[in-house]
């Protein structure tokens, strides 16, 4: 049983100044599942995310995160909870001047006293695990683009988040190493036991990974729900996205030890109660 958070849309209605891009938002994306939001060119997924972020505040409605109200919380709540929330941007957001080492260990020095030992020891596990353990000493400028999205990925993970969001992840990739980080997502999800929302132009990767669909158009939600359902649509719109093949969905089974709570600057718990809390076991219980 999952005790990652879900994340509640309601009544959401996001947009820049005056004009909306979508509105009136009710949608929640399961906790402990992969969510994925599709939709055409402009039809809003990054405005969406950006909102969910907390980067822009919304023009209506409200987001909760595990029943917490991102508009509602404390200066410390919202730090906690962006400590507990990884992003992996399109193209890795890597800071050039830094090795790869000191990129992925960048959250554990600014949130955790951890010692540099243990930091290293995690960064080098984070590495490892998106496989590139060997690349510690990199730059990011000497990284293939399949590379320094595996290296933003293992950086969203290295504060071994309960909510990860990804931005169109295999865009710029070929289709073989587009299916190698779905892999590494899937895997990502039975490590981690995490709420996970991608958005993406992806067929491929959305009939693969998705465990939800949310599908954006016309300024609103067009679909909510799995793609088994969606798969059965005769909604003409919809059969536009419906034209690949699926993928086998298998993911290894992996183990790993959390961050240990007392090693965080900030308890988490106290500040946002039992719902929002650093997870110590259920991991893989999907
Ligand atoms: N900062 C901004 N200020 C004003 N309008 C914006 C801003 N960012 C995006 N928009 C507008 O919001 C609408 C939705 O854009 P958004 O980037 O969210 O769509 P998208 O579905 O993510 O598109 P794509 O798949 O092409 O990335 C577009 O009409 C865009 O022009």
């Amino acid at each position: 049983m999952s005790t990652a958070p879900s994340i509640r849309l309601e009544d959401l209605t996001v947009g820049y100044g005056d004009t909306p891009v979508v509105s009136d938002l009710n949608i929640e994306f399961p906790g402990g599942k992969l969510s994925m939001i599709v939709g055409g060119s402009g039809s809003g997924k990054s405005t969406v995310l950006k909102h969910i972020l907390g980067l822009q505040p919304p023009m209506g409605g409200r987001i909760l995160m595990g029943g917490h109200d991102l508009g509602g919380m404390t200066a410390r709540q919202a730090h906690c909870m962006r400590q507990r929330t990884g992003v992996l941007f399109q193209d890795g957001a890597l800071l050039g001047s830094l090795r790869l080492k000191d990129n992925v260990a960048l959250p554990l020095r600014e949130h955790t006293r951890l010692k540099e030992p243990e930091i290293m020891r995690i960064v080098q596990d984070r590495l490892e695990m998106v496989g590139l353990g060997h690349a510690l000493e990199l730059f990011p400028n000497e990284l293939s683009g399949g590379m320094r999205k595996r290296a933003g990925l293992a950086r969203a993970l290295v504060m071994d988040p309960q909510v990860l969001f990804c931005d169109e992840p295999t865009s710029g990739l070929d289709p073989v190493l587009s299916a190698e980080l779905d892999q590494l997502l899937l895997e990502m999800m039975c490590h981690f036991d995490m709420t996970m929302v991608v958005v993406t132009h992806d067929l491929a990767s959305m009939r693969g990974l998705a465990d939800f669909v949310v599908i954006l158009g016309e300024r609103r939600c067009l679909y909510q729900g799995t793609i088994e359902e969606l798969e059965k649509t005769t909604d003409p719109y919809l059969r536009r996205f419906l034209d690949r093949k699926a993928e086998e969905r298998d993911a290894p089974r992996l183990t790993m030890p959390p961050i240990d709570p007392a090693m965080m600057r900030i308890d988490c718990t106290k500040a946002l109660g039992e719902k929002i809390s650093i997870r110590k076991d259920e991991r893989c219980s999907k």
